[in-house]
């Protein structure tokens, strides 16, 4: 293994950057040439590959977003824009790859490892948190602070006009923001995708905080809940509650994208950022690399893209007891 291609790929998470930054600094004290693949599988079929040193990655580690750029591809999805792909590495003598992704990029890298046979070793950035293989993505922690920094503020407006707000969290199929920024902001009720919640029950949380006097009221929803988006919920209460008082609704949107990686994130990303150049040097490929009870591990892209991870059963059983 001489050359490795690293890339940034689906949707941006802060601490992209410090991961991006171990792996080339990790690939130069390996003494293995190292280039960025940029906007992600685009960039692989646009041959937009570049050489990469170690000044390339300086001052970035506390940066969001990525400096490699990150897209989502349609042309990666058939066989001929993989063909593409391969011919550009192979044009660059790149002979091992690093995914900076999601479950969607590793869908991708899975499929592409297994027609060309190059070594692929996936990175969890994704501030979904709904990979298999890892206790926390790449890009959770911050999203999740980000988020209750919203709800804390959003509290103090509510509390003066004693109303009830609906607030919408990203996940699109997972309830992880959802659920800590909910426990987190004291919220009286949070609906996730992982678990159904009606809108009785939804009505009967917020009933029990009325009758204990409580004059305002926070409802956190992640985006991929069946019940509907904020909007919708919000409107389904008023329908069936006429006396409600007050409500309004804040989506909170691609905010929980951006903003200054937490510590956790950059030293989770230096982790795996690292580990995936050492995994890589060991024979390691087709896997993740993900950190679980303060270990590095891997985990199969099948098994990280199709176990299902759970949420904690015990922090949604909280969220009722504590809000009383
Ligand atoms: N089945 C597939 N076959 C080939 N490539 C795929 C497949 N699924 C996804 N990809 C590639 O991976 C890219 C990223 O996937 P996706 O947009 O789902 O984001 P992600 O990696 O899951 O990140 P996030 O969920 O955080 O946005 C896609 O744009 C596409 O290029
Ligand atoms: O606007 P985009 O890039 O399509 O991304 C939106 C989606 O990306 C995610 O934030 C994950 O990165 C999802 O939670 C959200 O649904
Ligand atoms: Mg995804």
């Amino acid at each position: 293994m001489k050359k490795i291609g690293v890339f940034t790929s689906g949707g941006d998470a802060p601490g992209m950057n410090a991961a991006l930054r171990a792996v080339v600094r990790g690939c130069i004290y390996y003494g293995i040439e190292v280039y960025g693949i940029r906007y992600g599988y685009k960039g692989m079929i646009d041959g937009d590959i570049i050489p990469l040193n170690s000044h390339s990655v300086s001052n970035i580690i506390q940066r969001a977003g990525t400096v490699l750029k990150s897209a989502r591809c349609k042309e990666f999805r058939d066989p001929e824009g993989r063909k593409k792909a391969y011919d550009n590495l192979t044009k660059f003598g790149i002979d091992a790859l690093i995914a900076i992704g999601g479950d969607g990029t590793f869908t991708g890298a899975k499929i592409f490892h297994e027609e060309y046979g190059i070594p692929v070793i996936g990175i969890p950035g994704t501030i979904d948190n709904d990979i298999y293989g890892t206790d926390k993505t790449i890009g959770f922690d911050t999203a999740v602070n980000t988020a209750l920094s919203a709800v804390d503020n959003i509290r103090d407006t509510a509390d003066s006009h004693d109303r009830v707000f609906f607030i919408e969290v990203m996940g699109r199929d997972s309830g992880y923001i959802a659920i800590q920024s909910g426990i987190g902001g004291g919220a009286e009720m949070v609906m996730v995708p992982e678990t159904k919640t009606t809108i009785n029950e939804v009505i009967a949380a917020l009933k029990k905080g009325w009758s204990r006097s409580k004059t305002s009221s926070i409802v956190v929803i992640a985006e991929g809940d069946e019940e509907g988006n904020a909007f919708e919920i919000a409107e389904k209460v008023k329908s069936k509650v006429k006396d409600l008082k007050d409500i309004r609704v804040t989506i909170l949107g691609h905010v929980q994208r951006g903003g200054t990686p937490t510590a956790q994130d950059r030293i989770l990303a230096s982790r795996l950022g690292l580990a995936a150049v050492e995994g890589l040097m060991k024979g390691e490929s087709g896997v993740m690399v993900g950190v679980i009870n303060d270990e590095v591990t891997f985990t199969t892209f099948h098994d990280s893209i199709t176990k299902e991870k759970p949420l904690t059963q015990d922090l949604i059983r909280m969220v009722e007891i504590l809000s009383i």
